[in-house]
């Protein structure tokens, strides 16, 4: 069976609580905010290098590493995952080119 990023939701909130020695969500937690999102920039520039040198494995490796650390930052900004996804479904069929264009009309 697949899992789905529900699932990593699920887990990353439970172990949030773990004891920091047995959980790197635990331990990255309790590192701070600032040090999570740390990490979330740090993948995401791994994400991009991988990229540019054409590293395909690589990119998919470092946007699960990506993925992993965005759902921990969410976890702590007590933010769900179904609120980014209705954020997506908001923006659903709006062309990104239609939308700009109507904010430089403001
Ligand atoms: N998907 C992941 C996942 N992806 C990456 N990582 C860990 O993220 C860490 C990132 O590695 P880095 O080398 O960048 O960071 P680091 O050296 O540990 O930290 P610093 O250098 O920044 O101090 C590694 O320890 C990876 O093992 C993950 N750790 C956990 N999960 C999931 O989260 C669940 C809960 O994990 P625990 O909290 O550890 O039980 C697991 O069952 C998995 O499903």
């Amino acid at each position: 069976m697949r899992a789905t990023l529900f699932d990593l939701e699920r887990t990353i909130r439970q172990r949030r609580q773990a004891d920091p020695s047995q959980s790197y969500v635990a331990k990255l937690t309790a590192k701070g905010r600032g040090k999570i999102a740390q990490k979330v920039g740090e993948e995401a520039v791994e994400t991009v290098i991988a990229a540019m040198a054409s590293d395909r494995d690589g990119a998919i490796g470092e946007s699960a590493d990506l993925l992993f650390h965005l759902m921990v930052l969410l976890a702590d900004l007590d933010i769900a995952l179904d609120e980014v996804l209705d954020e997506l479904d908001r923006r659903e069929g709006v062309s990104g080119i239609a939308e700009k264009a109507s904010r430089k009309a403001d």
